[in-house]
């Protein structure tokens, strides 16, 4: 059994404490006053081991004693703040930066210049850039851990294949919320084209509500964690599970990724009701008819209708429409006061993935057949230059339906994807 080296119970702090079967973690959580505190102490995640997940299919992972080599992808807001929690749990973590000034930054003071630039970072955090990750290094990784919008993710797996050694396969996790602009293909899809089945089949997905800018304040957060592969799922938990970031395994990474995505939408859809100056009600229908929309379309493109009542589900999609720490939220809210798209972007100083999802999304609505009139609303506000004020009172203007209903049709993208990845559908 492990214990933290900080003091357990004492008169300061309020402790929570987690029982695993082997260990017991100390969770002392910020004080109020204080500056973000560090968990040096803290015992990292359980070690990785070699495991089978399939008769087809191994992944490979070094003993590191408990330590992970991660290489994370993106030195944005998520992206900074996944590599601060691995850092700060005693995993060895590397973060890839295209951006010359952000590398230097990290490494000289420890701090990002342009995301959550509040924040100093862990001195054992390296960055790494501005030229795309060598192969010695990507082969030295146990895990790789992408966290760029999901428009770069083809181009970076494109880059990536070559250099991954097929013998030697590390945890490839992805957390970005999305949906292709061109081909409206989900990421597992993206990573099938650009990498192979084999890769997409253990690849892992994690989503939930998680403001990059609270879980470096180690606010309590979870998350749901999704692959094909049991193993994987439950590797990339143990990885990033601590007291503060607690993960929740799933088998449904389809149905995790488009709610990830389509909660997005109705983000905005809720922020343009607050900027229009409506008020808690309305909110409130929002979510929850924006939930029943987003578990519709979720279940006629094949995914689990449970998959939707997840963090991943209905809890990012709370967070997302109640809170202007939300990008999406504030893309809605300023549209909702009348500011042009192409300016709020401008300004924006970071990605709205909701964005270019309602393209994708409008997309998948059309061939499904199915009725989504918040998110189509959405798609022409953002698209068709509708009035939002006008398009608002369209929606509110519709006659009485059934207010709960799950469409039969048979989920045919999914069958379609996993034919692909060459699997059947008990998978
Ligand atoms: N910020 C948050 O609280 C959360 C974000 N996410 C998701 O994580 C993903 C990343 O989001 P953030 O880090 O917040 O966005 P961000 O806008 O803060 O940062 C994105 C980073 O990706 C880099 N990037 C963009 N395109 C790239 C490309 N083609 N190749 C390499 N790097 C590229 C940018 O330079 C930037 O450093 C999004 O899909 C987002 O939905 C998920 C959960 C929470
Ligand atoms: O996904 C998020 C939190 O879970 C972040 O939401 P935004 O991208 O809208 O800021």
């Amino acid at each position: 059994m492990l214990i933290s080296g900080r003091k357990l119970l004492s008169a300061r702090c309020l402790h929570l404490a987690i029982t695993r079967p082997h260990k017991v973690i100390a969770f002392t959580p910020p004080l109020s006053c204080s500056p973000p505190k560090k968990h040096p102490s803290l015992s990292p995640s359980s070690a990785f081991s070699t495991r089978s997940t399939s008769p087809r299919m191994t992944l490979l992972y070094r003993e590191t004693n408990g330590k992970s080599k991660v290489l994370v992808f993106g030195a944005g807001n998520f992206g900074s703040c996944l590599a601060d929690h691995l850092a700060d749990s005693s995993h060895e973590v590397f973060i890839w930066s295209r951006s010359p000034e952000i590398v230097q930054s990290l490494n000289k003071s420890h701090r990002n210049p342009e995301f959550l630039k509040e924040h100093v970072f862990p001195d054992n955090l390296k960055a790494v850039g501005p030229d795309f990750p060598s192969p010695e290094l990507i082969q030295a990784m146990d895990v790789l851990l992408f966290a760029i919008p999901t428009e770069g993710v083809r181009e970076n797996l494109t880059l990536l294949r070559p250099r991954l050694n097929k013998n030697k396969l590390p945890l490839i996790i992805f957390v970005n919320k999305g949906i292709e602009i061109g081909t409206h293909a989900l990421t597992l899809d993206i990573i099938c084209d650009t990498c192979g089945p084999d890769i997409a089949k253990v690849a892992t997905f994690i989503s939930g509500p998680s403001f990059a800018k609270e879980i470096v304040r180690r606010q309590p957060t979870s998350v749901s964690v999704a692959s094909l592969s049991d193993e994987a799922a439950e590797q990339a938990s143990e990885l990033f599970h601590q007291p503060w970031f607690r993960c929740y395994t799933g088998g449904d990474p389809i149905g995790l990724e488009l709610a990830g995505a389509l909660k997005n939408v109705y983000a905005i859809a809720a922020g343009m009701a607050d900027g229009l100056g409506y008020e808690n009600n309305t909110r409130a229908m929002l979510i929850t008819r924006g939930l029943a929309e987003m578990t519709r379309i979720g279940t006629a493109y094949g995914a689990s209708p449970l998959t939707f009542l997840s963090l991943a589900g209905v809890g990012d999609l709370f967070l997302t429409c109640s809170s202007p720490t939300s990008r999406n939220y504030t893309v809605g809210f300023r549209l909702g006061k009348g500011e042009k798209l192409d300016h709020i972007i401008e300004t924006l100083g970071s990605v709205a993935e909701g964005v270019s999802t309602a393209k994708g999304v409008k997309s998948i609505i059309d061939e499904l057949g199915v009725k989504a009139s918040i998110a189509t609303g959405v798609y022409e506000v953002l698209y068709e230059g509708k009035n939002v004020e006008e398009r608002a009172s369209e929606l509110l203007s519709t006659p009485s339906i059934r207010e709960l209903d799950l469409p039969s049709t048979t989920g045919r993208p999914a069958q379609l994807l996993m034919k692909k990845l060459v699997l059947d559908n008990n998978c």
